[in-house]
C-alpha cells in the first residue's frame, strides 16, 4: 500500500482524507488516481469495499476550480441511497477544499433541488432519472463538465438506463474525462466503455478470487419450505451483530420482515415500493444498530456502504453471478472479516456452481443446527452469562435472596430455574410465506452478451401469478422508484426505476413500461 502524500494530492485534500481517517490508499485507489490526476479516462475494477468511491472521488475533487462557479463535475449512481453515500463521501473528501455539492434524485421534492440548484454546486450527484428530469426542465447545466463518474456502470445498464445516460451525455461536453467503476466487469461493460469512454485505462486490481478472501462463504441446501426455519436457527446461532437478508422479491422482503419480527428479531425490510423517506429511515435505523437485521432487495445490493455488517444471508439464491458478488460484499468491507450464506434449493444447484464458477471460489456446505442443537446453543450461552456473572463478583443482596431460597429449596433445582429462565429459548412461532418457484432449471450461462441475459425468455417462464406477488412486484424496471411518483413529488421521474427491479418479480409478462412512467 502507498501512502497518499506519495500520489500527488494537494495538502487540503490530504487534510480531509486524514480526517476520514485513511492512512494509506488502497491498491485501486494508488491506480486510478495515478492515472486520472494525469487526465486519462479511467475503468475501473477492484473487489467490493476497497475504496473505489474515495478511488474516484480523489481527482475528481483535485480537478474542481473553487474559483468557478459552474457545475465541474457529474456522478451518475444507479440507485438513490447509493448517491445519497457517494456525495457523502465527496463532501468529506472536498470538506477542505470547500467544495459545493448537491445530490438529486428521485423520490426528493424537485422544488427544492431546484431552490438548491440556484446555489451554484459545484459537483452534482445524481441518479439517472432525475437527472434527465432536470435537464428536461433546464434547471440542470452541464456544459461545463469536466469530469464524468459513472459508479456501477453495468447496474444501471441491467436497470434499463442506457437511454437515460445517452440523452444525458448530449448535455456533457465531449472532451471531459471519464470514470467508470465497479466490482463485476460482465461482458456488457465493454460497449459501456466503448461507447462512453476515450482509449480508457483499465485499472484492474488482480485478484485471485472475484469475492473477497476475508469473506467465508457458506451455502445450505434446503427445500422452499426449509428455508425459513433454517434462517431463524442459523440467526440464533450465529448471532450476527448487524446482517443484511437478500430476498427475491419486494413480496418476499415484507413477508420475511414480518415473520422474522414475529419470531422476535429486530428487523425491517427495504425495497422500492417504499416511500424514500422509509427507505431512508430505515437504513438510518439499521446503521445505528437500532435495527439489526435488514431485509432487502437487490435494491441494497450495489455499493452500499453500511460498516459493521457482519453476515449477508442470500435466502433466495440471486440468479445471475455477479448480484451474488455485489449482495455477500456489503460485509467484509475495509479490511474487516464477514461471513455470507446461501441457501439453494435442491433444483438450484446449477446456479450455485455457476456462481462459484465465476468467483473462482468454493461456497462450504453448511447444516444448519436441528432445533435441538440450536437449544444447545442457546443453553451454553446463557451458563456462560451466569458465570460470569458469578466471577464479576458484584451480587451483592442477590446472594441474600440465595441464601433465603436455599432455605426451602433444593440447589441444584434452582440453579437449574435460573438458567431455564434466562435461555432465550428457539422462537418456533409459526410462521407463513408465501413459495417463491425455484429458478428454472440451469447449468450454463448461455444467454451470453449481455452479461445477465436480460428479458431470457427462462426468467418468464412459468410465470403466472402466485399469491399475488406478481401483482405488486411485477415491473422489473419499477422498483426503486414507485412510491416517489406516486407521492406526488411533482417529478416526472419520480425515481422509477432507481433501486434494482430487474429481478424483482420478473416472470411478470407485461411489456416494460415507457420511460414516463
Ligand atoms: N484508503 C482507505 N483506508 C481505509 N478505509 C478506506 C480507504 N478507502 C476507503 N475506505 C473505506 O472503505 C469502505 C468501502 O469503500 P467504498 O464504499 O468506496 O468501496 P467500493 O470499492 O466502492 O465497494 P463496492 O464495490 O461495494 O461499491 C468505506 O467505508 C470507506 O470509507
Ligand atoms: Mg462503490
Amino acid at each position: 500500500m502507498t501512502n497518499f502524500s506519495e500520489l500527488n494530492i494537494s495538502e487540503s485534500t490530504l487534510r480531509s482524507i486524514k480526517r476520514m481517517g485513511f492512512e494509506e490508499a488502497t491498491p485501486i485507489q494508488e491506480g486510478t488516481v495515478t492515472f486520472a490526476m494525469a487526465g486519462r479516462d479511467v475503468l475501473g475494477q477492484a473487489q467490493t469495499g476497497t475504496g473505489k468511491t474515495a478511488a474516484f472521488g480523489i481527482p475528481l475533487i483535485e480537478k474542481i476550480d473553487p474559483k468557478n462557479p459552474n457545475i465541474q463535475a457529474l456522478v451518475i449512481a444507479p440507485t438513490r441511497e447509493l448517491a445519497i453515500q457517494v456525495s457523502e463521501e465527496l463532501y468529506k473528501l472536498g470538506y477542505d477544499k470547500r467544495v459545493k455539492l448537491l445530490s438529486v434524485y428521485g423520490g426528493q421534492e424537485i422544488g427544492r433541488q431546484i431552490r438548491a440548484l440556484k446555489n451554484k454546486p459545484q459537483i452534482i450527484v445524481g441518479t439517472p432519472g432525475r437527472i434527465q428530469d432536470h435537464i428536461n426542465r433546464r434547471t440542470l447545466r452541464l456544459d461545463e463538465v469536466q469530469t464524468l463518474v459513472l459508479d456501477e456502470a453495468d447496474e444501471m445498464l441491467n436497470m434499463g438506463f442506457i437511454d437515460d445516460i445517452n440523452a444525458i451525455l448530449e448535455n456533457v461536453p465531449s472532451d471531459r474525462q471519464t470514470l467508470l467503476f465497479s466490482a463485476t466487469m460482465p461482458p456488457a461493460i465493454r460497449k459501456i466503455a466503448e461507447t462512453f469512454m476515450k482509449d480508457p485505462e483499465i485499472v484492474k486490481i488482480k485478484a485471485k478470487e472475484l469475492t473477497m478472501e476475508n469473506i467465508e462463504q457458506f451455502f445450505v441446501k434446503a427445500t422452499e419450505r426449509e428455508k425459513f426455519d433454517a434462517l431463524s436457527r442459523l440467526l440464533d446461532s450465529q448471532k450476527p451483530e448487524l446482517a443484511i437478508i437478500f430476498g427475491r422479491t419486494k413480496r418476499r422482503v415484507d413477508e420475511l420482515s414480518q415473520a422474522l419480527g414475529l419470531r422476535g428479531f429486530l428487523a425491517e425490510g427495504i425495497h422500492g415500493d417504499l416511500s424514500q423517506a422509509k427507505r431512508i429511515s430505515v437504513l438510518r435505523q439499521f446503521k445505528e444498530g437500532k435495527i439489526d437485521i435488514l431485509i432487502a432487495t437487490d435494491v441494497a445490493a450495489r455499493g452500499l456502504d453500511i460498516s459493521g455488517v457482519t453476515h449477508v444471508y442470500n435466502f433466495d439464491i440471486p440468479q445471475d453471478p455477479e448480484s451474488y458478488v455485489h449482495r455477500i460484499g456489503r460485509t467484509g468491507r475495509a479490511g474487516k472479516s464477514g461471513v455470507a450464506v446461501t441457501f439453494v434449493t435442491p433444483r438450484e444447484m446449477g446456479y450455485l456452481r455457476i456462481v462459484e464458477e465465476t468467483t473462482k471460489k468454493r461456497m462450504t456446505p453448511l447444516r444448519p443446527p436441528s432445533s435441538e442443537e440450536a437449544l444447545v446453543g442457546l443453553q451454553e450461552d446463557a451458563m456462560q452469562s451466569l458465570v460470569e456473572l458469578v466471577q464479576n463478583n458484584d451480587l451483592g443482596t442477590y446472594r441474600e435472596l440465595a441464601a433465603k431460597l436455599l432455605e426451602n429449596n433444593d440447589a441444584l433445582d434452582l440453579v437449574a430455574a435460573a438458567l431455564k429462565s434466562i435461555t432465550k429459548e428457539p422462537d418456533a412461532t409459526p410462521v407463513s410465506l408465501s413459495e417463491e418457484r425455484p429458478l428454472p432449471m440451469r447449468r450454463d450461462r448461455s444467454q451470453g452478451g449481455g452479461g445477465r441475459g436480460r428479458g431470457g425468455n427462462d426468467r418468464n417462464r412459468g410465470g403466472g401469478n402466485r399469491g399475488g406477488g406478481d401483482r405488486r412486484g411485477g415491473d422489473r424496471r419499477r422498483e426503486g422508484g414507485g412510491g416517489g411518483s406516486r407521492s406526488g413529488s411533482g417529478s416526472r421521474d419520480g425515481g422509477r426505476r432507481e433501486g434494482g427491479a430487474r429481478r424483482e418479480g420478473s416472470r411478470d409478462r407485461r411489456p416494460r413500461p415507457r420511460r414516463e412512467d
